[in-house]
């Protein structure tokens, strides 16, 4: 039975499917070609990532598909409900890259309290000498430590967020319209930890308070961010963006950092992927990642072999 990994999945993940008697292609199909490919082939399973757009066209046309899998969280990018009309199951793997995607929050969050993704731009060549009037650029630079951080959406990712952020000597307020509450573990090296519940708030009181604001909502439909909440947040707020584009506005987000209301935003994801608004790309006081908040090998690992997992399961008496 064929496996079509059409956005690459890690070796370990391979190992596993094999061994059950998978056969897994690795070879990225382009788009236009993929229904063509999946027929000729035969393939039961099409995995992907976030690249791959598994629509209904691709659902109608290719009988012989049985599972789509998403190597990841989000599904904006598979017609789901479509997919499950035509008897087809559509997995994925909600727990593997929480950890990750939480670390790469804080990587953005370290840049933006000590300039760097300013400074990297900036450094002086030889025979420049404005190394100490850069000193002087980068001298406010502020701790974490003490700081309240805003969680906006408090499942999985951003309950680990939460979990970093106490560990950091942060304050945490959390919102999210579905979890009232949390029990965060924040352990430390000596296998000691301390439980922390968190009550969700609502999302006003959080914009009121926070420092820093951290999104971690699936796709949706209408901006959760714009002009109008960050009036409501603190003057020289930072904000995070690590979820999906398209949920914060992003003409209203470069005002409120032009007359900086916001000091600096974190951005993972864009309104326009995989090319973002040129503004948004020359903007000195963003730092910017290419939609990498799963990419780490370890999340990968975790990720391929959670859907390996599950295709063995679903599939142990087919092959
Ligand atoms: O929803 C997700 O899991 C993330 O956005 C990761 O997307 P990627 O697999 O394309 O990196």
């Amino acid at each position: 039975m064929k496996i079509l990994a059409n956005d690459g999945i890690s070796k370990a993940g391979i190992t596993l499917l094999e061994n059950a008697g998978f056969e897994v292609i690795t070879t990225k199909v382009a788009q236009e070609q993929i229904i063509n490919y999946i027929n000729t082939h035969q393939v039961a399973v099409l995995l992907v990532r976030s690249a791959t757009k598994v629509r209904k066209d691709v659902i109608d046309a290719c009988p012989s598909l049985k599972i789509i899998g998403r190597g990841g969280v989000g599904m904006d990018n598979i017609d789901v409900d479509y997919a499950i009309s035509k008897d087809i199951q559509v997995i994925n793997t909600p727990a593997s890259s929480s950890n990750s995607v939480a670390e790469l929050v804080f990587a953005h969050l370290f840049s933006g309290v000590r300039f760097l993704y300013d400074s990297n731009r900036n450094m002086p060549l030889e025979g420049d000498t404005r190394f100490n009037d850069l000193k002087k650029a980068y001298a406010n630079g502020i701790e974490l430590r003490g700081k309240t951080i805003g969680i906006i959406g408090f499942g999985r990712i951003g309950q680990s967020v939460a979990k970093m952020a106490l560990g950091l000597g942060m304050k945490v307020i959390a919102s999210d319209n579905f979890v009232g509450k949390a029990a965060i573990k924040v352990d430390f090296y000596n296998d000691q930890f301390i439980n922390v519940e968190i009550f969700t708030e609502p999302i006003e009181d959080l914009l009121k308070h926070s420092d820093f604001v951290t999104l971690h909502v699936p796709a949706q439909k209408d901006y959760i961010i714009g002009a109008k909440e960050f009036s409501i947040m603190k003057d020289g707020v930072g904000i995070i963006n690590c979820s999906r584009g398209g949920i914060i506005n992003e003409v209203e987000l470069i005002e409120a950092l032009d007359n900086n209301k916001v000091l600096f935003a974190g951005l993972d994801v864009f309104e326009d992927e995989p090319t973002p608004a040129v503004q948004v790309l020359m903007h000195p006081q963003i730092s910017m990642t290419p939609h990498i908040g799963a990419a780490t090998l370890e999340a990968q690992e975790r990720i391929s072999v959670e859907l390996a997992e599950q295709i063995i399961t679903l599939l142990k008496h087919e092959i």
